[in-house]
């Protein structure tokens, strides 16, 4: 039977480091296995520190991309991080050393994997879904990523006939709690049609995939208003204003729950505070609006505050989500981490979306105790633009390299990920949104034949 570990240390700048372990007591195979912590998914898109010294626990190697530094823990040994980094910091000379510090059994989650191969649900999604998932599929192929997609083309646009919608979400909630790991685009929830549950919400709900990570920061070469913006909106996931309990009490008065608990509000409170420190970030602000939702959100900022002190080393503060969107828009440089409940997280992704260039270029996932979904941070589905060939298939790309790391596979997303900053960098193939002219095809060409440069 395989057995999972996970052996966390200290290094000489006191910083922690994870490995994974998966070992095959029966073969005697060992191999270091990444993608199965997916409990506590650390990650920042780049290189958050101007220090040369100054590294995040990181399972990518040093060499490996100056944009991309990335970690995953699982949650039994990201407990362990924790208590781990609150002894380092009581005593200065861990902080000199290098050792093993201890060995945790997980309860960690085996992706599917058959052979040398990993088998990862795609659901392409609604609108630009299809065209920005074939370039991914294209870019991997090209790039010989080890993995089988599984597909499945679930959709929230009403296809008139009975009972295939909910069918192919049945299937693809099947699919995901199989393989453990997903990549998908949005699917569409109609407006008008009321009693239609969104399918976003409801994976989101039924997989706990809790934390919604989105990741903020300018793409180098390409200028937008501001400059040096980099931050990470992590985002409750699964309760908050989502709840969709709505009912109208009489005619014309409607009742909608928000629904915050001290529970999940811990949880993704701890995911915040464990991402700043597993990043070499220095700040979470909370993002809330309990002056006015004093019970709902003054419990979510409570948890907050009081998570926060068991990271001492990490600077804490609050602000109200009516100033945080205004100051975003004026100061982003202020923000690091931003941890808050759902629709503040909606809102404050999209303003980030803006900030850096737009929805096209914000990767993202969601991840839960069993199963991560990556999709693109601002999600947008593009029903205008379906089929036009002219989706920005960045984020799509960027949430799949992110999904790579999560799998250990540094490579290949190393490889992708700078042939499409470079890409981007060069400014010849740039699609409308970011102000070119270029088709999703002549991009993703345009990528492939980086790639080749590389
Ligand atoms: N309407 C829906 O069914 C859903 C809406 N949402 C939420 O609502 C927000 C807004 O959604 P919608 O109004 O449906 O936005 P939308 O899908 O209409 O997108 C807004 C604009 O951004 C463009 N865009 C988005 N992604 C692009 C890409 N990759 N490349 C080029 N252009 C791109 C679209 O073409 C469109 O002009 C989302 O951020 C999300 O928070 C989330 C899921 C489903
Ligand atoms: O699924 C939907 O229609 C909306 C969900 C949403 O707002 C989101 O995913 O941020």
């Amino acid at each position: 039977m395989p057995r999972a570990s996970t052996r966390v240390t200290v290094d000489r700048r006191g910083m922690l480091r994870a490995v994974g372990i998966h070992k095959s007591t029966s073969t005697g195979y060992h191999f270091r296995c990444f993608a199965p912590f997916a409990a506590f998914f650390l990650s920042s898109i780049f290189h958050s520190s101007n220090s040369p010294t100054a590294r995040p626990l990181s399972f990518a190697s040093p060499s490996a991309s100056p944009y991309i530094v990335e970690a995953m823990l699982s949650r039994s040994s990201a407990r362990t991080a924790q208590r781990l980094a609150r002894a380092a910091s009581r005593q200065p000379h861990l902080q000199n050393v290098s050792r093993s510090f201890a060995t945790v059994e997980t309860d960690i989650f085996k992706p599917t994997k058959f052979g040398s191969k990993y088998t990862v649900t795609l659901i392409p999604g609604d609108g630009i879904g299809a065209e920005v998932a074939e370039s991914v599929k294209t870019i991997f192929k090209a790039d010989s990523v080890p993995i089988d997609w599984e597909q499945v083309d679930a959709s929230g646009v009403d296809s008139g006939a009975p009972g295939s919608a909910e069918e192919m979400f049945r299937e693809s909630i099947a699919s995901l709690k199989r393989n453990k790991l997903g990549l998908k685009g949005i699917l569409h929830t109609p407006i008008s049609r009321s009693g239609h549950q969104s399918f976003n919400v409801a994976m989101r709900q039924e997989l706990d995939i809790y934390a919604s990570v989105c990741l903020i920061k300018n793409i180098p070469g390409y200028n937008t208003r501001h400059k040096d913006v980099d931050l990470v909106i992590i985002r409750e996931n699964t309760e908050g204003e989502y709840s969709g309990l709505e009912h109208q009490s009489v005619p014309g008065v409607v009742e909608s729950l928000k629904i915050i608990t001290r529970l999940k509000s811990e949880r993704i409170a701890k995911f915040a505070f464990a991402f700043a420190l597993a990043n070499n970030r220095k700040k979470v602000t909370c993002i809330h609006k309990a002056n006015i939702m004093k019970l709902a959100d003054g419990l979510f900022r409570r948890t907050v505050q009081s998570v926060a002190a068991d990271y001492p080393t990490i600077e804490v503060n609050d602000m109200i989500v009516d100033n945080a969107s205004m100051q975003a828009v004026s100061k982003p440089q202020q923000f690091d981490v931003m941890v808050m409940p759902n629709l503040y997280g909606g809102i404050l992704s999209n303003i980030g979306a803006a900030l850096v260039g737009g929805p096209g270029i914000v990767p993202g996932c969601n991840m839960g105790r069993d199963v991560a979904v990556f999709e693109p941070g601002c999600r947008h589905v593009g029903l205008d633009i379906k089929g036009k060939d002219q989706a920005n298939p960045t984020a799509l790309l960027l949430s799949g390299t992110m999904l790579l790391r999560h799998l250990g596979l540094d490579d290949h997303a190393n490889r992708i990920s700078r042939a499409v900053y470079g890409v981007i960098a060069d400014g010849k193939y740039r699609t409308r949104d970011m102000g070119g002219d270029s088709t999703t095809h002549e991009f993703t060409r345009a990528i492939l034949d980086k790639m080749d440069t590389l």
